[in-house]
């Protein structure tokens, strides 16, 4: 079937080399196989998939109940369809470090590039709520190390993610950050900056790629792709952006249908069946059938 034509391996070294090159890379989160494969068509640097959307999707809050298993298997099906590489959040690591070593080759065996592992408590809580608990930093390097050491391929990107700037102040998550990185991180995910001074401090501090976490509505503003490229980030996640977008549609298009009793007033609103077809590569798949692709387009309505 008409699938990535990479493999993990090329995709981690795509990866590794983004991250080497000193430009920002932009991961818009993916909330399904599909929206990964519009992510890849406008050419975008990789897909990143959301712990928060996993659970949203399964219409679970994000509070560390959605399991390892529906993790594992959404990441699969995204890899599955896209030559970008692609990072999953895993969390907290679905458990302490002998957890957090099977979740990181789970995820490698499902052809993810990479994955972030946050310092909270079970049960976690989104980062840009009031209210986290975070665990001692020895517990965290225990989960990174463990992490780091089951890595089967060196370009699988272990991301540490620090939750610590709410509950301890800049200066402490910063002495946590440089001690995962000790322990083998190979990026630094600083959740919930509060402004481009802390950006700022955290890149003097840390010695390798780091990832910034613009999501909305949350504790810190939306930076441009060019001043978060000055601050010398290397890498943006868009997380649940492109879900809010889908969301945000589907209710103004379904209050729309109870008002006017039909769609004909949110057509433009929708992805038009001929560009449906056209992510799906509908029409390449005539190769192992020649009737399944008869669709044309006319300005009549379809019977
Ligand atoms: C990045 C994040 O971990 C996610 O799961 O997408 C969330 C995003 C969000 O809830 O807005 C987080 O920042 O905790
Ligand atoms: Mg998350």
């Amino acid at each position: 079937m008409l699938f990535t034509t990479k493999t993990p391996t090329q995709k981690r070294a795509d990866l590794a080399a983004q991250l080497a090159d000193g430009k920002l890379h932009q991961f818009p989160g993916a909330f399904n196989p599909l929206c990964a494969q519009l992510i890849e068509r406008k050419r975008f640097d990789g897909v990143y998939i959301s712990g928060a959307v996993i659970a949203a999707d399964l219409c679970l809050p994000d509070i560390g109940i959605a399991t390892l298993d529906e993790f594992v298997n959404r990441g699969r099906q995204i890899c599955r369809v896209t030559d970008l590489p692609a990072i999953i959040d895993i969390d907290t690591g679905f458990g302490e470090a002998m957890s957090a070593a099977r979740t990181v080759r789970l995820m490698e065996e499902a052809g993810l590039a990479g994955c972030h592992i946050e310092d909270q408590v079970m049960p976690k809580r989104c980062g840009h709520l009031d209210g986290k608990e975070i665990v001692e930093a020895s517990v965290m390097v225990q989960r990174v190390r463990a992490a780091s050491d089951a890595k089967m391929d060196s370009n699988f990107c272990l991301i540490a993610r620090s939750d610590a700037r709410a509950v301890e102040g800049l200066e402490k998550s910063i002495d946590r950050m440089k001690a995962y990185v000790d322990a083998g991180a190979d990026m630094i995910f600083p959740e919930a900056m509060q402004s481009e001074k802390e950006f700022e401090a955290i890149r003097a501090a840390i010695d390798v790629p780091i990832l910034a976490n613009m999501t909305e509505f949350g504790k810190s503003r939306l930076l441009n792709k060019s001043e978060l490229e000055s601050l010398g980030f290397n890498m943006v996640i868009y997380p649940v952006t492109t879900l809010r977008l889908a969301m945000g549609e589907v209710n103004r298009g379904l209050d729309a249908i109870l008002k006017d009793g039909d769609q004909n007033n949110i057509l433009d609103k929708m992805q038009h069946r001929k560009d449906l077809y056209d992510l799906l590569r509908y029409e390449q798949y005539n190769k192992f059938d020649q009737d399944l692709f008869n669709f044309e387009v006319t300005d009549t309505p379809m019977s």
